[in-house]
């Protein structure tokens, strides 16, 4: 008994060594937890509220000082950027999450204007540009997924920033058949499925579980 209690202590310390600060909606954060679902390694959920500021805390600076979530947790390692987790898919990350993200659209609110479509429609537009210009280069080189018929790294990127296209940006996606397809068939698979931010223990949205 004294051995399994041991292993099983062993096998929750090996479990608990991985640690996500992440934020339900974060499409960085979404990339990550697909990825970690992929590779079936589990990790402890760390929520930082984006919406309540706590990316400025001094904990978490401590950890990534530019205050962006995902930060990944492996023992004495902390990485602080999707890409030195996962590495590259450019559109999205330089083109595209940048121009929506929490920190941009507060900079809109606050210098240009307080109505919430005029930050709507900064986002809709810079995620259109993007996918106009990802439907035309992924055209020769998708097949199920994005850059053939396996998930690859430009999956882990595509999938959080259509689903924020659609559930929080409203762009409408009859423009993209391609990355509509794409987002079908991500949508059937259950680790991008289990990432996804209503999944997340830290959703505000009823549909969690
Ligand atoms: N290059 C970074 C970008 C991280 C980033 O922009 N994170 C967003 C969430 S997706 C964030 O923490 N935003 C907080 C804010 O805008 O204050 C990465 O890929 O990890």
């Amino acid at each position: 008994m004294a051995s399994v209690s041991c292993d099983n202590k062993q096998e929750s310390e090996l479990k608990l060594k991985l640690k996500l600060y992440s934020y339900w909606r974060s499409s960085c954060s979404f990339r990550v937890r697909i990825a970690l679902n992929l590779k079936g390694l589990k990790y402890e959920y760390k929520a930082v509220n984006l919406a309540k500021g706590e990316q400025f805390s001094p904990e978490f600076t401590e950890l990534n000082p530019i205050g962006y979530v995902p930060v990944l947790v492996d023992g004495d390692l902390v990485l602080s950027d999707s890409f030195a987790i996962l590495l590259a898919a450019n559109i999205i990350s330089s083109s595209v999450q940048p121009l929506q993200n929490l920190a941009t659209l507060k900079c809109i609110e606050e210098k240009i204007s307080s109505d919430p479509d005029v930050k709507l429609a900064w986002a809709q537009h810079y995620t259109k540009k993007g996918f106009v210009a990802l439907e035309r280069l992924l055209k020769d080189y998708a097949g199920r997924f994005a850059t053939g018929d396996e998930v690859y790294l430009a999956d882990l990127f595509l999938a959080p920033q259509i689903h924020a296209a659609i559930k929080r940006f409203n762009v409408d996606m009859t423009q993209f058949p391609l990355l509509s397809r794409l987002n079908e068939a991500y949508n059937e698979i259950p680790a991008f499925q289990d990432a996804m931010p209503e999944k997340q223990p830290d959703t505000p949205l009823a549909s969690a579980s």
